[in-house]
């Protein structure tokens, strides 16, 4: 039981239980009139929070109630999103956390996390002491360089760290006190937020990439000296800055990207069932990518990866896919073309400005966007798709919802239902012609919690895309044939848990392959994983 009683008992969220304290913790605590005499169970309290719930008017209300929720009492806050994940996803995570994103500094009640702040380099060390907790298993961290779609955010992104660690726990029950949501604040480039006096990161431009590169390997030998079994868990950076340091980093210490491996990993899981709707083959695709940042390079690799799993050559696999930037087709002519860029630019290819006449010259089964940027999947573009495809497959990955290139609507009706799309967000069901169309969410929420535990579980000294592979598979594998005749590609998010355990059991099955744990490898993995989950409910 707890060393803490009274007050400070029940201002404590990892130990609070509020009006569930029985009589018996109350006269020990020195509870006694400190809570109404009413003692209540861990239901009822959830009631009370979706009653209140209820009553908030719009997405970001609910997210500031449930972000005060998890500062009074965690087990609560894990109850209620248990409750009914499909709901409560959208609120802590995306799409709203990015509403929240964007309002952070003024919505902002506790830190919840480290502020890892340029002006204390050299200091890194002392400053990850003063957190609490001794370890810490992964840390999530960004710059707020490049959140979701909305640019660079600053410190503002900090609700992204916050969010996907929630993740870690609402969807693969990874134990919150071993995750550490970070915002690594290296200052802005967005004038509205350095403007802004209730901004609350460093008012001042960001810093060169060498200095930038520097600060991020004090703060990597800070975070292995501090917590030596600590995965870094790299999140909504600038694109450029995250492909450079994931290459640097990934063979070298226990760390991942989550917008080039996780979205890969999802988006291959995405396919793969699209491939059995569409009755065909990943390794027989051609692929177009709207977008050739972190999310693009880190789709295409995993596309490789997996047409190479089903018999082709490096080279073959690289012949099969394309990319389209805001300065149009990726071609020899190009003189902005970056080394990981370069293996998707195929001799002979003509320049092309134009994202339709790319699709005539290319013909691509699939066309993928991340490129941030709402409505550019015209409905010439998706009407070219459907002229050269029986079934184009259309994923529309860019968040949060008014940044995706198409809407569900606009796909199925240029289509004539004929798309096997799927976006960022979760887009309603589409009547069309007396059909209900159900689109489906290709976020990466499916794979980094999962990962995230088969890491901890095993706690794996590097995560190369083998592991976001073997968890794309997992992902796709839970799909029934009665969804795929519904047209979903990913399990239900009702099921998220259930679906991430899986996951996360193949994913640290596929760790132990690899020689890549730090751990001996336990006669049931899937035990081993289930005895570390952690259960939203008070101590009997
Ligand atoms: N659904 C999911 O799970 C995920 C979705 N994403 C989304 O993908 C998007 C891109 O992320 P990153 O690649 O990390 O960003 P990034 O900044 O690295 O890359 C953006 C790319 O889009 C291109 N672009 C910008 N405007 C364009 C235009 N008008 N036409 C064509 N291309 C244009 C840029 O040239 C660049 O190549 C974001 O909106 C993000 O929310 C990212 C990760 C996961
Ligand atoms: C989902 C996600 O990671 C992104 O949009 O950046
Ligand atoms: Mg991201």
């Amino acid at each position: 039981m707890s060393d803490l009683a009274g007050v400070a008992l029940l201002e404590d969220p990892k130990q609070n239980f509020g009006t569930a304290f029985t009589q018996k913790e109350r006269e020990e605590k020195g509870l006694i009139g400190l809570l109404p005499p009413t003692m209540e169970k861990l239901e009822d309290q959830v009631k009370r929070c979706l009653f209140q719930l209820s009553k908030k008017n719009n997405d970001l209300e609910q997210y500031i109630y449930l972000t005060q929720l998890a500062d009074d009492n965690r087990t609560l806050f894990y109850a209620v999103i248990a409750t009914d994940p499909a709901r409560f996803l959208k609120i802590v995570y995306d799409p709203t956390v990015g509403t929240a994103c964007l309002e952070f500094g003024h919505i902002y009640r506790k830190p919840n996390g480290m502020y890892v702040s340029y002006d204390q380099r050299g200091k890194l060390k002392e400053v990850l002491k003063n957190w609490p907790v001794e370890d810490v298993r992964v840390i999530c961290v960004s710059t707020g360089g490049r959140i979701l779609g909305l640019g660079d955010l600053g410190a503002n992104g900090m609700g992204i760290p916050i969010g996907k660690l929630q993740l870690y726990t609402a969807c693969a029950a990874v134990h919150p006190d071993v995750l550490l949501p970070v915002l690594l604040d290296c200052g802005t480039d967005n004038e509205k937020l350095l403007a802004d006096p209730l901004y609350l990161g460093l008012k001042q431009k960001r810093p060169t990439t060498d200095d930038l590169d520097a600060f991020v390997q004090e703060f990597v030998d800070a975070v292995l000296d501090r917590f030596p079994k600590c995965c870094i868990h790299f999140e909504d950076w600038k694109g450029a800055d995250a492909i450079r340091l994931l290459a640097r980093y990934v063979n070298q210490i226990s760390c991942y990207n989550d917008d080039i491996q996780g979205t890969g990993s999802v988006t291959v899981a995405g396919l793969y069932n699209a491939m059995k709707i569409a009755k065909s083959n990943l390794k027989d695709q051609r692929v177009l990518f709207l977008g050739a940042g972190s999310a693009g390079i880190g789709i295409a690799n995993m596309i490789v990866s997996a047409m190479k799993l089903e018999g082709l050559s490096e080279k073959e696999a690289q012949a099969r896919i394309s990319l389209f930037d805001l300065n149009g087709l990726l071609e020899p002519s190009r003189k902005d073309i970056t080394p990981e860029q370069q293996k998707y630019v195929h001799d002979g290819e003509k320049p092309a400005k134009d994202l339709s006449e790319a699709i005539k010259a290319l013909k691509p089964t699939v066309l993928i966007g991340v490129s941030t940027v709402k409505g550019t999947f015209t409905q010439q573009v998706i009407e070219t798709m459907t002229q050269l495809n029986d079934r184009p497959v259309i994923f529309a990955l860019s968040n949060p919802t008014d940044h995706a290139e198409c809407t569900a609507e606009e796909a199925y009706k240029f289509s004539q239902g004929k798309a096997i799309y799927a976006a960022g967000v979760q887009f309603d069901p589409v009547d069309l012609n007396g059909k209900t169309l159900v689109p489906s969410q290709a976020n990466n929420f499916y794979v980094f919690p999962a990962v995230g535990m088969a890491i901890v579980a095993t706690e794996a000294k590097h995560v190369p895309d083998e592991i976001f592979i073997a968890a794309a598979r997992a992902v796709a594998d839970q799909v029934t044939e009665e969804q795929l005749d519904k047209g979903m590609l990913f399990p239900p998010q009702a099921s998220v848990q259930a679906t991430s355990h899986v996951t996360a059991v193949k994913s640290a099955q596929r760790i132990f392959e690899l020689g890549l744990a730090r751990i001996p490898k336990p006669d049931s993995v899937d035990k081993h994983v289930t005895m570390l989950e952690y259960k939203a409910e008070y101590p009997s």
